[in-house]
């Protein structure tokens, strides 16, 4: 696990070894410590390297241990990791960290324990923990901030957010950064500091830096954390433990920070992020009922793309493929896009400190079909309409190589139905992006009833290249993420019917965590979304059978507030109003409208609805009770391959709090027998709403006792499948 031998006479070469990401297990740390005492105490050596195997410095402590998924207490790991540290630092001889790949949470600890460190110029340094819900507990929240000052160790350590080696050198994080070889940089280096006195770089024994705005930093840092949170708990507890190395001595600051991670490391909100974390990894071990599946299925290489469109997806599906260095073929017709999404490049360069032309050489933009052909794979992002995107695959499939993959941005059509208007179909898959697509980390592989396993292993690759989790779903409306926002959606819609307002409703959810409310999300998606799509299936609009009652559609209860507030011009945020007042178009401060409020009387009173109090707990039960037994119903069917599927995409799709797990998680939590008692209860209040009647697949769960959720992907492989 951690050997050490000699190189060039007297420097140590100490080397990490724990496969795929040298986690520091309890084990690991303990052999990685007697290894550095070893070392010290070997004569002939004068200096020590440390450095990873297999080019990758350290992933931090061993997430599994913490997560209690394997036999070793949680808190051995994190006395382990803290005991080794302490020894890096305490060491006589200097210890010159060598890191390439990624230095994370306990592993940029363990560089911080170390004397020196040097950066090869691809390595990532980061304090991760946060997304966990824990925090850097291996003294990390008292040695960084004495390193690189408090403004930057506050950021780093409350959002988790990593630093590439340039940024890290900036911040004065690593001592050299180098773009040869990482190991001889840094045994030249360590032969150079070998007589230099520690004193000063042991960070332990450093006094903090005292701005004059100490105090306010602080307390500025501590509200944000709180505001962002949205009821998290670690990143107030992570800003807590760094203002203590501004107020304590260094053994009573790391006191305090073993203190406030013994209170996160058994806390559900560390369980349910440590479950997202896993489930991030599950989602890519996909496969198809035909036997193909991420392992014996490659990817076809891509190293030229096109992208159809370039409104809001289409343009930041462009900046995500360049900024991975896919050079791209933009076709679009209106210039003033061409001009955004150049301008976005210019920004996302100076953002990733590279020269705007590094990026702009890699578009071409052309208004002709003809340049697309020696793509490698087409993202098609033109206006949802099933109608063009089958023109538009037919005419691609006749113009580009043969060999190119087709891929459709929709986020809801019928992928079948693309496929079957080319010559290729088992070279056709979905790939929904979600906006801003050069942001949101989620991608949806919609895999057609014919796409074949190279083309879900292309996507799915490729998804992973432009830093997304990639998620493979099967073909239905809507797919997984949307279909189970339309109950969401209707219930809090019904709920505006029963008297609720969109503020309330918006608060609870909110509270519970959510970055935005339903009706603030739809306010910025734009209502007009949902009625096209509402209009084309029959349901508003013109296309409404003759008869139909207002609050009913095919037999069951259906709401038509939102078609109303679209017939009344209110179509969200860009029109300055929707279910909220905004300062005007594009507007984005939402404040509640005394007119929607009397428009809701006034449709209350037309409908004969007498208006109720409605508590936050029947908002919370119904909007995320129906969305997860559609969840149910679709794990039911084979549309996603098990919950992590779901759980992934709602938390990384969708805005549902890391810190609850995802939908399926949370109905867990809460216990499948009250989900489905809750479900039948709502379920007989309100007999038009088939939403609401529990999922056979929750009812099966519960009779079988309501195994774990880590025990359901196994259990629905019985189950009829189509992934
Ligand atoms: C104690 C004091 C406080 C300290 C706390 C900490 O340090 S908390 C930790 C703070 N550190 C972090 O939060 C960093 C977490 N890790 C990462 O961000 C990424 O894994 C990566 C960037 C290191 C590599 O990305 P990549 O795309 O190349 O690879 P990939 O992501 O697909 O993973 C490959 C396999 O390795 C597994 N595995 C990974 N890390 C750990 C771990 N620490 N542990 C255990 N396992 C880990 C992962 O599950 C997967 O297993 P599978 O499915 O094959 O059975």
């Amino acid at each position: 696990m951690a050997q050490y031998s000699r190189v060039r006479g007297s420097v140590a070469l100490l080397r990490l070894t724990n496969p795929p990401v040298n986690a520091l297990s309890a084990a690991v740390s303990r052999d990685l410590e007697r290894a550095v005492r070893s070392a010290c105490a070997d004569s002939a050596v004068r200096v020590l390297v440390l450095r990873g195997h297999g080019g990758t410095f350290c992933g931090g402590a061993d997430i599994r241990e913490l997560a209690g998924l394997v036999d070793v207490p949680f808190r051995v790991g994190v006395s382990s990791l803290v005991a080794l540290v302490d020894a890096v630092e305490a060491a006589e001889k200097p210890v010159v960290a060598a890191i390439e790949g990624v230095a994370l949470g306990g592993g940029l600890e363990l560089a911080l324990g170390c004397h020196f460190r040097i950066a090869h110029g691809q390595a990532r340094l980061g304090l991760p923990e946060v997304t966990l819900g824990l925090l850097p507990a291996a003294g990390g929240t008292q040695r960084l901030p004495r390193l690189v000052g408090f403004p930057a160790a506050l950021e780093l350590v409350a959002t988790g957010r990593d630093v590439s080696a340039e940024e890290a050198l900036a911040l004065g994080l690593v001592d050299h950064v180098t773009d040869g070889d990482v190991e001889e940089a840094a045994v030249e280096f360590a032969r150079r500091v070998a007589d230099e006195p520690l004193a000063s770089r042991r960070l332990s024994t450093r006094p903090p830096p005292r701005p004059a705005d100490l105090d306010t930093l602080l307390q500025v840092a501590l509200e944000r954390a709180q505001r962002r949170a949205r009821g998290a708990l670690a990143p107030v507890a992570c800003v807590q433990a760094v203002r203590a190395a501004a107020t304590l001595p260094f053994t009573q600051g790391l006191q305090l920070e073993q203190e406030l991670m013994a209170a996160l490391l058994p806390s559900n909100q560390a369980r349910a992020m440590q479950y997202c974390f896993f489930a991030q990894r599950i989602v890519g071990k996909w496969s198809l009922p035909g036997g193909a599946n991420w392992r014996n299925s490659p990817a076809r290489a891509v190293s030229r793309a096109a992208v159809i469109g370039l409104g809001t997806m289409g343009r930041g599906i462009a900046v995500s493929l360049v900024r991975a260095g896919i050079p791209v073929v933009a076709m679009e017709t209106d210039e003033k896009q061409l001009r955004v999404v150049t301008a976005m490049l210019e920004r996302e360069a100076a953002k990733q400190r590279r020269s705007p032309d590094s990026y702009l050489q890699l578009v071409q933009f052309t208004l002709e079909r003809r340049d697309l052909g020696d793509a490698d794979l087409v993202v098609e992002a033109v206006f949802e309409d099933l109608a063009l995107k089958k023109r538009l695959f037919a005419e691609l499939s006749s113009s580009c190589r043969p060999d190119t993959l087709l891929c459709s941005n929709t986020s809801a059509l019928d992928v079948d139905a693309l496929a079957a208007a080319t010559r290729r179909p088992e070279l056709v898959v979905g790939m929904h992006f979600f906006a801003p697509a050069h942001v949101m980390k989620l991608l949806e592989v919609v895999c057609g009833a014919r796409s074949s396993p190279v083309a879900v292993a292309t996507a799915m690759q490729l998804g992973k290249r432009l830093g997304k989790v990639s998620v493979a779903v099967a073909n239905c409306p809507g797919f997984a993420g949307n279909r189970m926002l339309k109950p969401y959606v209707e219930q809090a819609s019904f709920l505006l019917e029963e008297g609720a307002t969109p503020q309330q409703v918006d608060a609870v959810l909110e509270d519970f965590g959510f970055a935005m409310g339903v009706f603030r999300m739809s306010d910025l998606s734009g209502l007009d979304v949902g009625w096209r799509v509402r209009e084309e299936a029959g349901l508003a609009g013109p296309t409404v059978p003759p008869g139909e009652s207002a609050r009913r559609r095919h037999g069951c209860r259906y709401s038509p507030l939102a078609d109303l507030l679209c017939e009344h011009g209110r179509l969200g945020q860009k029109t300055g109003r929707g279910w909220y007042l905004y300062e005007g178009p594009g507007g984005r401060a939402a404040t509640p409208d005394p007119w929607l409020h009397d428009f809701l009387d006034q449709y209350r009173r037309r409908h004969g609805l007498r208006p109720r109090r409605i508590d936050q707990q029947e908002v919370l039960e119904r909007c995320l009770y129906a969305l997860a037994n559609e969840g149910f119903r679709i794990l039911e069917e084979g549309v996603a391959a098990g919950p992590e599927d779901i759980d992934t995409i709602y938390v990384l799709g969708y805005g549902w709090p890391a810190h609850r797990g995802g939908p399926m998680y949370h109905v867990a939590a809460v216990g499948l027998p009250a989900v489905l008692s809750r479900l039948e209860h709502f379920r007989r209040l309100h007999p038009d709403v088939p939403q609401l009647r529990p999922s056979a697949l929750l009812r099966h769960l519960v009779a079988e006792g309501s195994p774990p959720i880590s025990r359901w992907r196994e259990l629905l492989k019985g189950l009829r499948s189509q992934l």
